[in-house]
């Protein structure tokens, strides 16, 4: 067990490249939303958007469009129902399920059009429907993001049993494509190769509905910037809960949407860090 600590997500998050544009940063898609549930996908793009995700586009029911255009200008939408294929080819990063109901068709479609080159990420209704149907996990790069009834339902393991290690392993290794697992709580751990990170950030100020799918955005957001994907997943799950820990001081419940726009001070407070942790930069400044 290895505790994600604070200097992991430092090394992850370094200065950008003066000569870079928004095709340096990755574009992500948001597969989610259906009519009754539209805040999801707006909680997962402003976070994406906030992350620092060259381009963002939400593939979702229509009449979410209108609200998301009006919160976010810096987001894409395309109708989930018509233009999905298309728009997967275009992505690096596709992050999919968050407040997607019971829409299989779109599930469906996004399990058969994923490349193996791209990442996947996996939450909310998604894991819901595959458990249900049994659908297998597609050849990409996928990173589960399930809370504690979304992994007793897809990964067959009881919430009791979710506090034993071992057993979270092994429900692991019966899927054949090494899935990165973000298993959500209030002691939320992340499986990786081989390693089990424990999060020690955060608190229960967290426990209101939308604060998975911001974190899911922030995956998404890091995973399309970052690389390689592993240890971006790690920054963002840390990320995601330090910021909540350090607006908790001053606010009894920390908001999803306050959260997200937060990252973008928090993200350079640690590239900051990791200049004045450079060698190079330090002999430059004498
Ligand atoms: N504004 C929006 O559009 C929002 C849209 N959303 C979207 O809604 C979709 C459904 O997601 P969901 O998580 O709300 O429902 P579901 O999958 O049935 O799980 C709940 C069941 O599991 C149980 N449970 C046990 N342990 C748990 C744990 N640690 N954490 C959480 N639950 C735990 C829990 O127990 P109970 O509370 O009953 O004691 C209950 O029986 C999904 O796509 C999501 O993205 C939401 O994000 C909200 C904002
Ligand atoms: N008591 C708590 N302490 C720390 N984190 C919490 C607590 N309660 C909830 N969280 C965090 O909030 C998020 C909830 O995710 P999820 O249930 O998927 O939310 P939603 O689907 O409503 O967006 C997870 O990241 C979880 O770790
Ligand atoms: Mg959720």
């Amino acid at each position: 067990m290895i505790n994600l600590s604070h200097e992991l997500a430092a090394n992850v998050i370094t200065p950008r490249n003066r000569d870079s544009f928004k095709g340096t940063y990755g574009h992500v898609l948001i597969v989610g939303g259906n009519a009754n549930l539209g805040g999801a996908v707006i909680m997962n793009a402003q976070a994406a958007v906030q992350s620092g995700a060259g381009l963002v586009t939400v593939a979702t029911d229509l009449t979410n469009k209108t609200a998301i255009h009006a919160r976010l200008p810096e987001v894409m939408v395309v109708d989930y129902q018509s233009d999905l294929t298309q728009t997967i080819k275009k992505a690096d990063v596709v992050l999919v399920g968050s407040g997607l109901g019971e829409e299989i068709g779109v599930l469906n479609q996004v399990l058969a059009h994923i490349q193996p080159k791209q990442t996947l990420i996996i939450d909310g209704s998604a894991l819901t429907m595959m458990a249900e149907q049994n659908l297998s996990l597609p050849n990409a790069k996928v990173v589960l993001t399930p809370h504690q009834m979304e992994w007793q339902r897809f990964g067959e393991v009881t919430i009791a049993d979710q506090a034993r290690e071992d057993a979270n392993w092994e429900a692991l290794i019966n899927f054949k494509t090494e899935p990165i697992l973000v298993l959500k709580s209030s002691a939320t751990q992340v499986y990786l190769k081989d390693d089990m990170y424990q999060l020690t950030v955060g608190g229960p100020y967290q426990a209101t509905g939308g604060m998975g799918d911001t974190l899911a955005g922030m995956v998404a957001g890091f995973a399309a910037q970052f690389q390689p994907l592993g240890p971006a997943v790690l920054a963002a799950v840390y990320c995601h809960s330090a910021i909540a820990e350090d607006l908790s001081k001053a606010a009894y419940v920390t908001l999803p949407s306050t959260i997200a726009a937060a990252i973008p001070a928090y993200m350079q407070r640690l590239a900051q860090e990791s200049i004045s942790k450079d060698p190079v930069d330090t002999k430059q400044e004498e």
